[in-house]
């Protein structure tokens, strides 16, 4: 199963002098189990780009294709995209409309005309699947902290059933604990479901943490897309565009640009360390 865009175009307002050309020519194609990181500076077209990958934005032109089907095509059915690949919305607890947790997450699959005890059962396993504790199913939205909001409304949309899971920002305005928390189950989750997870960020420390594959856009474009090592490989690039490496990158590239023989691929705090360590014993039994 796979979802493939091909030389995909977007223009808002076409025809208008207000035109703005969004997307331009993107292709790519995303397998089911991967975990990516989509990237870019402001401006650069990741939420124009995960619109088109539930059908919400339908494009000016080139093709998409889900599970083998045209989703283009006049008879396909867009719920069955809509069905299997779920989007988190940036701030996703300003949609959190029931009296209580419980009940908004059974709102989805609910909406899939689901038998009752299903509904029950969807909702029970996608609220233990972002680690919410059971004494907060049943409090309304109001007492709940914004990071188990967050968490309540990411597993609405995990109540579905996806394949895959596009989350925009999903840490935007959270602290470091509310952060780790929620990438930290976002990655148990898809360790544990198998569900692909597409996760827009401005964190470059986040995706070189957790992702396997990094996709950075640009002024519409498709730059890189590439094991997170090789895309920050080209951190002086990706400067060039608004973005940058993980501070480890530049510390590593510093040491050895002072003559340590550190591995400037680390691009996590633990890679890094191992590096510095094996140095350093390496200097220790000489
Ligand atoms: N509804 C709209 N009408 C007109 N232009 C739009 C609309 N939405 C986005 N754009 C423009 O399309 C381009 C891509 O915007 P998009 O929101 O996809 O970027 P982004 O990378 O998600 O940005 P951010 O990181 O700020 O969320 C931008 O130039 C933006 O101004």
């Amino acid at each position: 199963m796979a979802l493939i865009l091909d030389k995909v175009n977007y223009t808002y307002e076409a025809g208008s002098g207000f035109e703005k050309h969004a997307l331009k020519d993107v292709s790519c194609a995303i397998d089911k189990g991967e975990f990516i990181g989509l990237i870019g500076h402001t401006g650069s077209g990741k939420s124009t780009l995960i619109q088109h990958m539930n059908g919400i934005i339908k494009a000016t032109s080139g093709n998409i294709f889900f599970d083998g089907e045209d989703i283009y095509d006049k008879d396909y059915d867009m719920r069955k995209l809509r069905n299997k690949v779920g989007l988190v919305f940036q701030y996703p607890e300003h949609q959190l409309f029931e009296t209580d947790i419980f009940k908004d997450v059974c709102f989805g699959p609910r909406n899939q005309g689901l038998s009752e005890k299903d509904v029950q059962l969807r909702a029970f396993e996608a609220l233990r699947l972002v680690g919410l504790e059971e004494n907060l199913y049943y409090q309304s939205p109001f007492d709940l902290s914004g990071g188990q909001k967050r968490r309540a409304a990411i597993a609405g949309v995990l109540a579905m059933r996806p394949d895959y899971l596009i989350l925009d920002e999903p840490t935007a305005g959270l602290d470091p604990k509310g952060r780790d928390e929620i990438l930290g189950h976002i990655r148990k989750l898809h360790d544990e479901t198998g569900i692909a997870v597409i996760l827009v960020s401005h964190s470059m420390e986040d995706v070189a943490r957790y992702v396997d594959r990094i996709m950075v856009m640009n002024q519409g474009q498709l730059i890189y897309d590439d094991k997170p090592r090789n895309v920050f490989a080209h951190y002086k690039e990706l400067e060039r565009v608004g973005l940058a490496a993980p501070d480890v990158t530049y510390i590593m590239n510093e040491l050895r640009g002072a003559g340590l023989d550190v591995d400037t691929d680390a691009i996590t705090i633990e890679e890094a360390k191992e590096s510095i360590l094996r140095l350093y014993k390496g200097i220790k039994t000489c």
